[in-house]
C-alpha cells in the first residue's frame, strides 16, 4: 500500500523542519564570513593588495576539506562549496561601490 503524499509529508515534516532551522544557520554563517570579506577588501583596497590571495585560499580550501572529511562530507563537495563562497569573496572584492 502506498503511502499518500499528505501521510509522506507529515511524517517527513519534523525532519524538514530541523533542515529548515539549520539552513538559517548556514545562511547566517555564510553571512558573517562575508561581512569580514568585505572588510578584507575594503583593506585591500586602501593598501593595493589584489582581492585573488591563491595561497591563502588553498589554505583555506584545505582546512575545509579536512574539517569536511570528519564531518563525512567528501572532498569533491567541500572543494565545489568553498570554490562557490571563494567566487563570491572576489565579486565582492572587486565591487567598486566597496566603501574605503
Ligand atoms: O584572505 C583573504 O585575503 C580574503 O580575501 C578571503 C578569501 C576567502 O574568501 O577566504 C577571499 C579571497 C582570497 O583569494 C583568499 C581568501
Amino acid at each position: 500500500q502506498t503511502k499518500s503524499t499528505a501521510v509522506i509529508n507529515q511524517e517527513l515534516s519534523s525532519s524538514r523542519k530541523k533542515i529548515d532551522s539549520l539552513d538559517k544557520l548556514l545562511i547566517s554563517v555564510l553571512g558573517s564570513r562575508q561581512r569580514i570579506v568585505q572588510e578584507i577588501g575594503v583593506y585591500k583596497k586602501k593598501n593595493n593588495v589584489p582581492p585573488l590571495q591563491p595561497a591563502r585560499f588553498k589554505e583555506v580550501v584545505d582546512r575545509a576539506v579536512a574539517a569536511g572529511s570528519k564531518e563525512g562530507l567528501s572532498a569533491e563537495f567541500i572543494t565545489e562549496l568553498m570554490n562557490s563562497i571563494h567566487k563570491e569573496s572576489l565579486r565582492m572584492e572587486s565591487d567598486t561601490t566597496v566603501k574605503n
